[in-house]
């Protein structure tokens, strides 16, 4: 099958290597073009622009960084939409709001086009190993049509219904996730500003009822303060507010997301956006009692 593949940032250059390893042709296109050249080394071909990559492939796949990314590549001069047409899909797996994706997929249909968003769990890792797991919903064929492409990706689908319930299940996961690394966050300082060696906390935690890949995953890199980017806390910092976002639309008070997106800004500020999000640890330190 030829998949058009646009956006290869650390998500979309592990899939699209990943689907050439596995059989697929592929058609890149990324805003800085020089970054498709690694994925090119594996076998792909590059569109000049989404208009061309749409043009060439019966089904073109894009993880990008947020709204407005996902909204300028369908929408602007040589965009997606001036290729979109009866037979082709379009699939979005950028993290964005519901109303971005419904926005997007009424353009596409609107031109005869079929839609489905399809977010993603899992991080660079999951990426590389095909282990994600695709958050799909909007048009069924679609999903149907794209199931041997995701079964290269992931280690699970799920079909979700209608659009937007993708977006929306994706940014209920983060608000989770980014809660909670502000929650391990506090509990490392805590440790060690309270004489306690953080490793024998990294050992109790994966003993009992919260081990879980991520303590495991990302904490000793944080003792040794690497935030390498695996998930850039800028994106993660959008994802709390696009949550926090669906909360106030929904009625549902959520502090503890508030209050993470508020580390999360912070670190931002710092300049911190574009390490992991774990780097969100930094603020934490920040804060010393002087006694
Ligand atoms: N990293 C992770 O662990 C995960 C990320 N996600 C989500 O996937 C998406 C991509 O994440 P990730 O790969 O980490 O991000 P990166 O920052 O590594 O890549 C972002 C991509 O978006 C492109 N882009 C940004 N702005 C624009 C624009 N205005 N027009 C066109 N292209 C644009 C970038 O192009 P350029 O190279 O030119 O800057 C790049 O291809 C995000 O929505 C993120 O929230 C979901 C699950 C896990
Ligand atoms: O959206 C990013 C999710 C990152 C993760 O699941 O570790």
């Amino acid at each position: 099958m030829e998949v058009g593949f646009l956006g290869v940032g650390i998500m979309g250059k592990a899939m699209s290597i990943n689907l050439l390893k596995n059989g697929f042709k592929v058609t890149v296109w990324n805003r800085t073009l020089s970054k498709c050249d690694e994925v090119v080394a594996h076998g792909a071909s590059v569109g000049a622009t989404p208009a061309e990559v749409v043009k060439k492939c019966k089904i073109t796949i894009a993880i990008l960084s947020d709204p407005d990314a996902a909204l300028s590549v369908v929408f602007d001069k040589d965009g997606v939409l001036e290729q979109i047409c009866n037979g082709k899909g379009y699939i979005d797996m950028s993290t964005v709001d519901s109303q971005t994706s419904c926005k997007i997929s009424e353009a596409i249909t609107s031109k005869g086009g079929h839609f489905l968003e399809a977010p993603v769990s899992g991080s660079k890792q999951p990426a590389e190993t095909g282990q994600l797991i695709i958050l799909a919903a909007g048009d069924k064929a679609l999903y149907e049509e794209a199931v041997p492409a995701f079964n290269v990706l992931g280690k699970k689908s799920f079909f979700l219904g209608q659009t937007g319930n993708g977006a929306k299940m994706k940014l209920v996961v983060n608000m989770i996730l980014g809660s909670v690394m502000n929650a391990f966050s506090e509990g490392l300082v805590l440790a060690e500003r309270s004489g306690l060696n953080p490793h024998d906390l990294l050992d109790v935690l994966d003993l009992g009822g919260i081990a879980n890949p991520m303590f495991r995953g990302k904490g000793p890199a944080m003792l040794r303060d690497d935030h390498s980017p695996a998930f850039p806390l800028k994106h993660q910092q959008k994802d709390m507010r696009l949550a926090l976002a669906l909360g106030d639309e929904n009625g549902v008070s959520m502090p503890v997301a508030a209050a993470a997106n508020e580390a999360f800004k912070k670190a931002r500020s710092m300049g911190l956006g574009d390490l992991d999000f774990s780097a969100v640890l930094e603020t934490v330190k920040l804060h010393k009692q002087s006694s």
